[in-house]
């Protein structure tokens, strides 16, 4: 019999995310690591006290503790007008001016969001992620018939994706609606004082939130770039930012590195580095979390791919990808390790069925929850690739929720810049990623590259 059912709810804020590196112990010594453990502890009180590289940027180390509930409260009001009056809610950005919210809704959405009808929330669809012309006529196309709005994410206020979208996107909600009821339906997030977006959210008057100076793009989740669509969508935000607070404590210098999951994780992906693992591998076995290793992506590739060094991201959704990359991950270059995200409580419940015949050989399973199987499949993975050479991490998360979210987005953010300055690197700037920009600009013939335009012409 198939049931399908929501299990108990425990408390989840006796609950914590947990961390186990035991299965990196046959490739990198426990030394080191109690070596590295005092250079991670120097390098979070860095951090706090502000000293070390791109200290310019770490508006996010306080972010959870400093929302306010008026804070919370104005972001929530934003997004009921949105919910009130859009079936759609276009989300423009990029990078960190999207993948935050997106992870974490995507987390905590069902599989088949878009699909439900009698819906409760509005359906969110993201734009300016990409140039990609059939994306945006089709967009346009889904948009036609519909009621829709639009949150404008941008710290610079200049990105070239985004903006192009925006102004497509602001083009058709004006016709569709008129331009003084487009006006309630925009939301800008940007810049307190500069940029293109800012002007324009000033001049047509749209609700306008800031993403402090001090707060980088794939930091920069816990404020309203993050926040409000999240909040749109239909999530607390309250607990995703409490979760958030709960892993600010304790990820605190003060805190011991045996109780310190953020320096332990810093250290043992730089300490893995130095016996040259050079990629790592962010797997789930939960597709939920295929975005939220997307965010992750970003937030460890632009902090610390820089000056020829750097650990190269990838990620994978187990057990689908196993039947594509785990060939590799098995038996190709032992240059990786792997980091699992494993959640331990799926919220619902559904049981292996028995079938009379057998055919398929399965009734052996018969009872057995389909997170069962799913554990075993995670657990004989994991065994699999340490045997095969590929050092384990494995992260696990209570539940998908808000509160548990709000830990790991902490988490991770926290171990990033511990984990960059262990690296030497400054982990808050990204000057790589404009080299792409000026050539694009000098091939456009943007004004002001004139002479770009004119050199980029002889290589071509
Ligand atoms: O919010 P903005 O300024 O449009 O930037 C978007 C993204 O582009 C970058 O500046 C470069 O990729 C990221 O750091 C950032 O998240």
């Amino acid at each position: 019999m198939v049931t399908s059912k929501p299990i108990n709810k425990f408390r989840e804020m006796e609950k914590v995310i947990s961390l186990n590196v035991d299965k990196v112990f046959s490739f990198v010594n426990k030394s080191d690591i109690q070596a590295g453990a005092a250079l991670a502890k120097q390098y979070n009180e860095t951090l706090h006290k502000g000293s070390g590289k791109g200290s310019d940027f770490l508006g996010w180390l306080n972010l959870p503790s400093s929302i306010t509930d008026a804070d919370l409260k104005d972001i929530a009001d934003t997004a009921q007008v949105l919910r009130s009056k859009c079936e759609v809610v276009v989300v423009v950005g990029i990078g960190g001016s999207y993948l935050g919210a997106k992870s974490v809704i995507e987390a905590l959405s069902n599989s088949f969001d878009w699909l439900q009808k009698d819906r409760k929330n509005p359906v969110i669809v993201y734009a300016g992620q990409n140039i990609g012309e059939d994306y945006v006529s089709e967009l346009i196309a889904y948009l036609a018939d519909k009621s829709f709005g639009i949150i404008n994410i941008s710290k610079s206020g200049t990105t070239t994706e985004p903006a192009l979208s925006f102004r497509i996107l602001k083009g058709e909600l004006e016709r569709k609606v008129g331009k003084e009821e487009a006006k309630s339906r925009i939301v800008a997030i940007t810049d307190a004082a500069r940029g293109a977006l800012h002007t324009l959210a000033r001049k047509e008057g749209y609700k306008m939130y800031v993403i402090p100076d001090n707060v980088g793009g794939r930091f920069s989740v816990l404020t309203p770039v993050g926040l409000l669509p999240i909040a749109v969508a239909g999530f607390d935000i309250q607990k995703l930012v409490q979760g958030a607070a709960f892993m600010e404590k304790n990820t605190a210098p003060d805190v011991p590195f045996e109780k310190n999951l953020a320096e332990q994780y810093a250290v043992t992906r730089n300490e893995l580095y130095k016996k040259g693992k050079k990629i790592e591998i962010l797997a789930n076995f939960n597709p939920k979390l295929h975005f939220f290793a997307e965010w992750w992506k970003q937030l460890y590739g632009e902090s610390e791919g820089k000056e020829n060094k750097g650990i190269f991201n990838a990620a994978v959704d187990f057990t689908t990808d196993l039947h594509s990359m785990g060939q590799w991950i098995q038996e190709g270059e032992r240059s990786i390790f792997e980091t699992v995200l494993s959640v331990a409580n799926p919220a619902n419940t559904v049981l292996v069925p028995k079938d009379e015949e057998d055919l398929d050989g399965l009734n052996f399973l018969v009872g057995k929850r389909v997170d069962f199987v799913n554990k075993m499949a995670e657990l004989g993975t994991q065994l699999a690739h340490v045997d095969g050479g590929v050092p384990n991490i494995k992260i696990e998360i209570p539940e998908l929720s808000e509160y548990y979210l709000g830990q790991l987005i902490y988490f991770f953010e926290k171990a990033c810049g511990i984990s960059g300055y262990i690296l030497g690197v400054n982990p808050f700037d990204q000057p790589g990623v404009e080299a792409y920009k000026k050539n694009m600009f000098a091939l456009l013939n943007k004004p002001g590259f004139e002479k770009d335009h004119e050199e980029i012409q002889k290589r071509l």
